[in-house]
């Protein structure tokens, strides 16, 4: 890992923290929303050491591989180990998976079960792909219109290009958040990231869908 990644995860666990705290001074339980993939991994270690009332805090994932909880390829286990560890170990997580056997059969309760949650969350962390895609909104995905313009919270995604069926939050509940950052590191997402920045085809570059939340942008080489 280089110091600037480091650095870089160390900022955006104080710019979270601080965003959590000011809304815990406010109300009673704050919802924060993370990615999945490799990036966060600094930056949950960051944060998981903050003194926060960690007990008021929800915690979920802005979208989720059809897997189970201990299968590598799990978001929720990347949390499990990397995030709700020492102080944050309080927060209540909320996973996007169910017994079901596909998403498609699973969204439903899913869907109920984060609906108790506090939204409208107070931090969507979201992550991006070399593809442009963020949370499980692929430029592939059979369901990318869908989830770009559902009322719904989740919507089930099959995606040619990737192994697994996923669940992915509709980028209108993404939307809510009372604020939005992006943590990418390397020159190829940074060009993407610059593509992203240069055009308007949604569906081609999926991660356009957040760029005028506004989207705090926390980038290393
Ligand atoms: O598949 C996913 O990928 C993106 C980016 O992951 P990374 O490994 O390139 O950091 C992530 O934001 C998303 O949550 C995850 O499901």
């Amino acid at each position: 890992m280089s110091q600037a990644r480091q650095q870089l995860a160390v900022q955006l666990a104080e710019a979270v923290a601080e965003a959590l705290r000011s809304d815990l001074d406010a109300q009673q339980r704050v919802l924060l929303v993370v990615s999945g993939g490799s990036t966060p991994v600094p930056f949950f270690h960051a944060l998981a050491a903050y003194d926060l009332p960690w007990s008021r805090v929800d915690v979920t994932l802005a979208d989720e591989r059809w897997v189970a909880d201990d299968s590598p390829d799990s978001n929720a286990r990347l949390v499990r180990e990397h995030l709700l560890q020492g102080p944050a170990a309080a927060a209540n997580f909320v996973a996007l998976t169910s017994a079901a056997g596909t998403p498609e059969q699973g969204v439903a309760d899913v869907s109920e079960r984060v609906e108790s949650l506090a939204w409208p969350a107070s931090v969507v962390v979201l992550g991006m792909g070399g593809d442009g895609h963020t949370a499980s909104l692929f430029p592939d995905s059979r369901e990318l219109d869908l989830a770009l313009s559902s009322d719904e919270p989740l919507v089930a995604v099959r995606t040619p290009s990737q192994p697994q069926p996923r669940i992915t939050f509709s980028a209108g509940r993404l939307h809510q958040a009372r604020r939005h950052m992006l943590h990418i590191n390397g020159d190829d997402k940074r060009s993407v990231l610059a593509a992203a920045l240069g055009g308007d085809d949604v569906r081609a570059l999926p991660i356009r869908a957040f760029l005028a939340c506004p989207l705090a942008i926390y980038w290393a080489p």
